[in-house]
């Protein structure tokens, strides 16, 4: 799998061949020894290059590889026998060099990198760390700080940027692979020893102990519990304080611990199923790969509140033509300013031009007349998007796709409003919409497999991962939320605080527990759904009815704050207290302490201790639950798909996988076990019974997670 051409009479060409990525596995890095034996041992050949097949250098180490018996010949002394070598090697980078592929090429004694490709260390999202001697040479080619900031968050550099750090020592626009023959040629026979990286001396950053105290501090803060990122960090400490050959081992050890960690197995299976949901399939049996989308130029977007100005960025970026309406004049032209400053600040951040030329604007609908996909953004109100839709059919083109940004309302009865119902899909932004990764792209049963599949490319074009699910309230993202959140009700009501409980939560690793979040995106959103639902009672704030809805146990705590104006961030208070209103500090509020208290007082709770471990069994459990049902229902096609939505959408910690990958560390056995003792302490709770899917999969020997969907399928005929 890598091939040898003699080029130019004297230069070896040694190119990777495994599409689509190159990556090194067992078969790659025995073409790799075994062409480079020939080319260091061949007379007639002076010096070597080394490319990728496909204009893509290499990706790295096969991650499929991970977790077998490795076999083949190991990376680290292969890409020293390329460094030690006595002839020149030139890497000619295309399209990639990431993780082990850009080891590689720092083993290599030159590097001409295209310039559009991208390199990086992003082994750190994969739980690991680049360990095949990536946490050595690189700080000893570009210094400790920039390398340290590289390996810690795995992002990738353009070749540009390469250039600037002294990563590559040439960047073409033109045949990188005819450069790096012309680079070969010409150094063909020349010394090698200013060449071989592992022989520099690693710079020392100032103050070198104060310097890893504050990089350690930094990164363990925002690393919420994964490991890699600190491992990281210890590596380069190494590479500083350490000759090259002693920071190998450590870099060694290091890579050791984690490659057989947990957190290395739930972050590789998240990378799969990241692939995974594109290859999405519906019951009705529409999928992917039959599906053609349509092409997509010109879109619109109804509505340009903080959502709709979001989407209209992210739609103008992806290079769309964009109608963007607003009937509110005044809303209208706040929103323009609004996306200009984000068109601005996104142009400068990647480097280009701002798309201000992609986007129109319009106080009424008419220009929507010849686009070909409508996102209506309006505030949640069922009438208010009905009567959108209808006039929407009244305008656009017979054959344009309607799609609602609703986080929750019927898709079949927003379509049963459309003149073409078969052409309207939800596509479920979360907020900042032209940044968060997710889309939940929502199908109803009249939705036609070529309106999911547009709208799943359409995600993928604005840099999201899109996930197609079923209908029903709250989709999967939101559905889910909803246990959860009423576990941490209740929770309250049987004596914990606000603090305790989004303590055990930020330490599971969440970025923020239920209440700062619920703060943060305002207590008046569920309360509102609430509403539709039948479920806010005013005046029922005392008595048997105020704690119980339909025969079931009910927590009337967020309507309570609600009623007294308590939203969150925005009014200054809600679960915690603000210095003002818009304030982003929360701090414990003793209002809220003793409202709790005379709340348990008027409905006759005692306060028990609640601790750390029941506050996670009680909300995570509640929430993989109805994921399992959510799967059971055929909502979610697999468990990858909740996983997805739930790291990339609601803040789930990645290192753990996402809570249907948590379940299996877990054991299938204990979360189940654990719920049912928990509904037997609370049988009027119904999100705390096991599901049948849960209890089939146990009572089945607890498959491995990427079993499940074929599971599922055999099954449903029997649940
Ligand atoms: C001792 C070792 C030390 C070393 O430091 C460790 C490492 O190098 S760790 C590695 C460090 N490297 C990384 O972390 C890089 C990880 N890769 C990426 O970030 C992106 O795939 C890349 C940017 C390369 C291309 O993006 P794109 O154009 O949007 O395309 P795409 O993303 O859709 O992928 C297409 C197909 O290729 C597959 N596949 C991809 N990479 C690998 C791989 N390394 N392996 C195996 N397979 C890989 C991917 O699953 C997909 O398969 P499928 O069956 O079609 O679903």
């Amino acid at each position: 799998m890598a091939l040898f051409t003699l080029v130019s009479g004297s230069v070896g060409v040694v190119t990777l061949q495994n599409p689509p990525v190159n990556a090194l596995s067992a078969a790659v890095r025995h073409g790799i020894v075994d062409m480079m034996d020939k080319a260091l041992s061949e007379p007639e050949v002076k010096s070597v290059v080394i490319c990728g097949q496909n204009g893509r250098f290499c990706g790295g180490a096969d991650i499929k590889e991970f977790g077998k018996n490795m076999t083949g010949p190991p990376l680290v002394p292969m890409i020293h026998r390329i460094e030690s070598g006595a002839k020149p090697v030139v890497a000619a980078i295309e399209g990639i060099a990431l993780g082990g592929g850009l080891e590689l090429a720092l083993g290599c004694h030159y590097r001409i990198a295209h310039s559009k490709a991208r390199l990086g260390l992003p082994e750190v999202h994969l739980g690991l760390l680049p360990a095949a001697g990536g946490t050595q040479r690189l700080p000893r080619l570009i210094g400790v700080p920039a390398a340290l900031e590289l390996i810690t968050t795995g992002r990738y550099v353009t070749a540009a940027e390469a250039l600037r750090l002294g990563m590559v020592d040439e960047v073409t626009d033109g045949n990188t692979v005819d450069a790096a023959v012309k680079l070969a040629l010409s150094v063909a026979g020349k010394s090698l020893d200013a060449r071989r990286i592992s022989n520099y001396p690693c710079p020392q950053p100032p103050g070198l102990d104060r310097f890893f105290e504050t990089a350690m501090q930094q990164v363990r803060q925002s690393a919420r519990g994964a490991m890699a990122p600190v491992a990281c960090v210890q590596a380069l400490r190494a590479a500083a304080s350490q000759p090259y050959g002693e920071g190998m081992q450590r870099e060694k050890e290091l890579m050791d611990t984690l490659f057989h960690s947990g957190q290395a197995r739930a972050l590789q299976y998240f990378f799969f199923a990241q692939r995974a949901v594109g290859r999405w399939s519906t019951p009705s049996g529409s999928r992917w790969d039959s599906s053609k989308p349509r092409p997509v130029h010109k879109a619109a977007v109804v509505g340009l509140g903080t959502m709709g100005r979001g989407i209209t960025v992210a739609l103008a970026q992806a290079g769309l033509s964009v109608v963007a309406v607003e009937t509110h004049e005044k809303q209208l032209m706040e929103a323009r300013q609004a996306v200009s400053g984000m068109l601005e600040r996104g142009a400068k951040r990647r480097g280009v031009a701002p798309a201000y030329g992609k986007i129109s604007y319009s106080s009424d609908l008419l220009p929507v007349a010849d686009v070909d996909l409508v996102i209506e953004a309006v505030f949640e109100d069922m009438e208010l998007k009905r009567s959108i839709f209808e006039q929407l059919s009244e305008i656009c083109k017979p054959d344009t796709f309607l799609c609602t940004n609703t986080s929750g309302l019927d898709i079949d009865r927003l379509a049963s409003h459309a003149r073409n119902p078969e052409l309207v899909v939800g596509m479920h932004f979360f907020a900042p919409a032209h940044v968060m990764k997710l889309l939940e792209v929502v199908y109803g049963p009249r939705s036609s497999p070529q309106a999911v599949a547009t709208a799943m490319l359409l995600g993928r074009k604005m840099d999201k991962v899109s996930v197609a699910v079923g209908n029903c309230p709250g989709f999967v993202g939101n559905r889910m939320l909803k246990p959860y959140l009423e576990q941490a009700f209740f929770l309250l009501e049987e004596g914990a605080t606000p603090e305790l409980v989004d303590q055990a939560l930020e330490e599971f690793g969440f970025a923020m527990g239920v209440f700062r979040m619920s703060d943060l995106s305002g207590l008046d959103v569920g309360w509102r759904v609430r509403k539709a639902d039948g479920l806010v009672v005013a005046g029922a704030s005392t008595g048997p009815s105020a704690r119980s809805r339909r025969g079931f146990r009910y927590s009337p705590l967020g309507d309570l704050l609600c009623e007294r104006g308590r939203f969150g961030q925005k009014t200054g208070s809600g679960w915690y207290r603000y210095d003002k209103p818009g304030g982003r500090v929360a701090k414990s509020d003793p209002w809220l302490h003793g409202f709790l208290e005379q709340y348990r007082a008027d409905h006759g709770l005692a306060a028990r201790r609640v601790d750390q471990q029941e506050v996670l069994e009680r909300c995570l459990y509640a929430l993989i639950n109805e994921g399992f049902r959510i799967l059971e229902d055929g909502i979610a096609a697999g468990p990858e798909d909740i996983d997805v939505i739930y790291v990339l959408g609601y803040g789930w910690p990645r290192h753990r996988g996402g809570p249907m990958f948590y379940a299996t560390t877990v054991g299938l056995s204990e979360v189940l076990e654990r719920l049912e003792h928990h509904h037997r302490a609370h049988p009027d709770v119904p999100g705390l019974q096991p599901c049948r899917l849960l209890r089939k999969l146990v009572a089945s020997g607890s498959p491995p997670v990427h079993s499940w969907r074929e599971f599922i399928k055999k099954s449903r005929s029997h649940l």
